[in-house]
């Protein structure tokens, strides 16, 4: 039985974490080797010899799963019957540019490919922004998409979740696959918090696990919080000064993790992605902020019942009203 290609659309698809993720998409790498895939990619007009580069490498890799790739510099065009949207391309903070100047240009993005996104995509369309300031850029994209239920919009911190994997296995001396549980809260910025409280090892829990790999309770709470939380929370940074550019290959990893476990289902515990919040642990209904979730029959959900302690309160409202002033300030300039 011959099974329909899925239609992915890819902005930025000319850029860095693009070139990164097409490859991987197309070897079924993100919906398996039995889903054959139709890439839309859109750029904008400087950026569209880059990304026609990029689809004829893809032709010279002759993936069996690859139905056809197309070009776009328009977003009606691009994501015109789109079940999978991936949007990368953002404008980046540029010297001299005001947070407000930074906003002011994403929403300029942003709106238009939520309109986009409203007018043609296919039913059930999956949204994930990677493109910075990630979660408020899909706060702007689903504004602009009210006949698409916001549920379908999605931002990725799936990367901080992924690099706060890392840094626990190598402290623990543990496999990542034998870790489950951590949660990233609030935005994807120096402000989220990467939450240890519920995660285990084989079953084990990590609180405990650390504080007897650190020399007790104290230096595990320390670690917690003087080298982790900052460790995880400013990688992004680490990697530009260590590897001279921003992550790539990370991000794309993420992004396709992200994708398939909302397509097939978690099944390691629950996993981390900035949802549109429905109140679920105070975090203002609307906002589209990070926690811990599950995805079960094709949709993300929040992980219900969580004990929140006074610390991790403090910080996961500290993300919050980050988000919440981002909020205010698209607001403000009318974008949403
Ligand atoms: N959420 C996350 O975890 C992460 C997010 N990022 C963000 O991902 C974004 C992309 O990063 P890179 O690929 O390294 O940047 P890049 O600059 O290499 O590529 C961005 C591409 O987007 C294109 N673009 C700009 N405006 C566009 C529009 N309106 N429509 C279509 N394409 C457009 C550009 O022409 C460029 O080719 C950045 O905003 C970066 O900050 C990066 C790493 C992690
Ligand atoms: O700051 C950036 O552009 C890259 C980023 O989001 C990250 O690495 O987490």
């Amino acid at each position: 039985m011959s099974v329909k290609p899925v239609t992915i659309t890819i902005t930025g698809a000319g850029g860095q974490i693009g070139y990164a993720l097409l490859f991987r998409i197309a070897s079924g790498a993100m919906l398996g080797a039995e889903t054959p895939v139709r890439l839309h990619l859109l750029e904008i007009p400087q950026g569209v010899r880059a990304a026609e580069g990029a689809a004829l490498e893809l032709q010279d890799a002759a993936f069996p799963l690859l139905h056809g790739v197309e070009v776009y510099d328009d977003p009606r065009s691009a994501f015109e019957g789109t079940e999978i949207a991936m949007l990368v391309g953002a404008r980046p903070r540029t010297a001299g540019m005001e947070r407000g100047d930074l906003l002011a240009a994403n929403g300029g993005i942003f709106g238009p490919q939520g309109a986009a996104i409203n007018a043609g995509a296919a039913d059930g369309v999956r949204v994930v922004v990677v493109g910075n300031p990630a979660n408020t850029n899909a706060l702007i994209a689903a504004s602009h998409a009210p006949d698409v239920p916001a549920d379908r919009f999605t931002a990725l911190t799936r990367l901080d979740h992924n690099r706060a994997l890392g840094q626990l296995a190598a402290t623990l001396g543990a496999r990542v696959g034998s870790l489950r549980d951590v949660t990233i809260w609030g935005n994807h910025s120096a402000t989220q918090f990467p939450d240890v409280s519920h995660a285990t090892v084989d079953g084990e829990p990590v609180p405990h696990l650390l504080a007897a790999r650190l020399g007790g309770v104290d230096t595990a709470k320390e670690w917690l919080v003087d080298s982790f939380i900052p460790r995880v929370a400013k990688r992004g940074a680490e990697i530009i000064e260590v590897r001279g550019s921003s992550s790539v290959a990370s991000a794309a990893s993420a992004a396709i993790d992200h994708v398939r476990d909302w397509v097939h289902g978690t099944t390691n515990g629950w996993t981390s992605a900035a949802v549109v919040s429905d109140g679920s642990y105070g975090v203002p209904e609307g906002l589209v902020s990070s926690f811990p979730v599950e995805s079960v029959d094709g949709a993300w959900r929040i992980v219900q019942g969580l004990e929140v302690d006074a610390f991790a309160e403090h910080r996961i409202s500290a993300s919050v009203a980050e988000l919440v002033e981002e909020r205010e300030a698209v607001r403000a300039l009318g974008l949403i």
